[in-house]
């Protein structure tokens, strides 16, 4: 059984071509005023934009967030307070996202979410990375009351950060069966509905592989809605669990042993690989095989990582959230079974 949560949803979602200027529509007419944040290169990609929607109608501030580290969350919050924002709009990547919906919570502000890449379903979920917050997963912050996902502002992403969205929402294929262990297992909480949207997401990106990878705007429609959907089944699960298991145990483990050198999206699709294989699900030659079709890093060298990394990302990744049961167990993979594994799927 689950303790009683409160479910809180994304209460409107535009997704579509030039629906920047919708922003004003969404945000109620009672705020007036407005902070911005977002980064140097997404100001000028849509952040002025949407600064010149809002205005003269509404005071409107811009704080360019140069990280998502917790201290400079912290401090737009205050500046934030200070201002008496009644909405927080994030406009950019994960980064200008994240720090807006800390900010939002902090000051007790609308949040909207306005992304310009399809890195990952952070998009419309209530949970923020930071960093600096002594823990390497997300923290719960608060759902977006809006999100607006311009399609044509979102193709011209870098491919990288279109690809690494794909790879987050593969992902679920294992965080899902993670869930479901732990709840035979261990009785946990399990929501079929939420687990069943955050599937849906990642066997819908698998269907339309070719044309995601393609890069047309038709293809990225689909990559920004899977995205709010997986985003929406953390809303429902009120945890992030129907999106985040194994996969981003190692993930987050790579954060820890070899930072900042591949995309979150891309360390989650190097990590569905070896973790469908771990389940027993024979579907990991076939996830490999797109993953590899799609441009994906499927091993260590394309993923820039030496192996011995790779190997201690495994070990250590049943550390990171004791809490949360995974194929991994309580115990973890020993340096021989964490070799094999990686071995036997073609990672090293
Ligand atoms: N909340 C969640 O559930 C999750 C959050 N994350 C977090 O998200 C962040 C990573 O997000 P990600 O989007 O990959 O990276 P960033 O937000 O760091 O953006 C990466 C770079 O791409 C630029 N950029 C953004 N949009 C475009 C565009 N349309 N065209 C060209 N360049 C663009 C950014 O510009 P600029 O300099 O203007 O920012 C930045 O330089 C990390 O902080 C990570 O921890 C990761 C996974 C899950
Ligand atoms: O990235 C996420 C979901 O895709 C969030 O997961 P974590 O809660 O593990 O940080
Ligand atoms: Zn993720």
């Amino acid at each position: 059984m689950q303790s009683v949560h409160e479910i809180t949803l994304p209460l409107k979602v535009i997704v579509g071509h030039g629906v920047i200027d919708k922003v004003s529509e969404i945000i109620p007419p009672s705020a007036r005023k407005v902070g911005i944040i977002t980064g140097e290169l997404t100001y000028e990609l849509s952040g002025r934009r949407v600064e010149e929607a809002l205005a003269p109608e509404r005071k409107v501030v811009v704080w360019k967030a140069p990280n998502a580290i917790v201290d400079t969350a912290k401090e737009i919050a205050r500046k934030a307070r200070e201002e008496r924002v009644e909405a927080v709009i994030g406009v950019g990547g994960g980064k200008a996202i994240d720090v807006a919906k800390y900010v939002a919570k902090e000051s007790g502000s609308l949040m909207i979410s306005i992304p310009t890449t399809p890195s990952h379903d952070g998009i419309a979920s209530p949970f923020a990375s930071l960093k600096g917050t002594g823990r390497p997963t997300s923290i719960y912050t608060k759902t977006p009351y809006g999100v607006i996902a311009d399609v044509e502002v979102i193709a011209k992403a870098p491919r990288r950060l279109i690809m690494a969205g794909f790879g987050d929402l593969v992902g679920k294929l294992v965080a899902v069966k993670d869930w479901a262990l732990a709840h035979r297992l261990r009785g946990e909480y399990y929501g079929e509905y939420a687990a069943q949207l955050a599937l849906m997401s990642a066997k819908h990106v698998l269907k339309y592989h070719e044309l995601i990878a393609s890069g047309s705007v038709e293809g990225v429609r689909i990559l920004v809605e899977a995205l709010v959907s997986s985003g929406v089944a953390m809303c429902i699960a009120g945890s992030s669990r129907p999106a985040s298991g194994s996969e981003h145990l190692f993930s987050h483990a790579l954060d820890i042993v070899a930072p900042g050198r591949a995309l979150h999206g891309e360390q989650i699709a190097l990590g569905t690989i070896m973790m469908l294989y771990l389940h027993g699900d024979s579907s990991w030659r076939r996830v490999r095989r797109i993953l590899k079709k799609v441009g994906l890093p499927t091993n260590a060298y394309e993923i820039g990582i030496e192996p011995e990394k790779i190997i201690e990302a495994l070990t250590i990744a049943h550390t990171i959230r004791p809490e949360r049961y995974t194929i991994l167990g309580e115990k973890g993979l020993t340096r021989e079974a964490a070799y094999r594994l990686a071995k036997e799927t073609g990672v090293i």
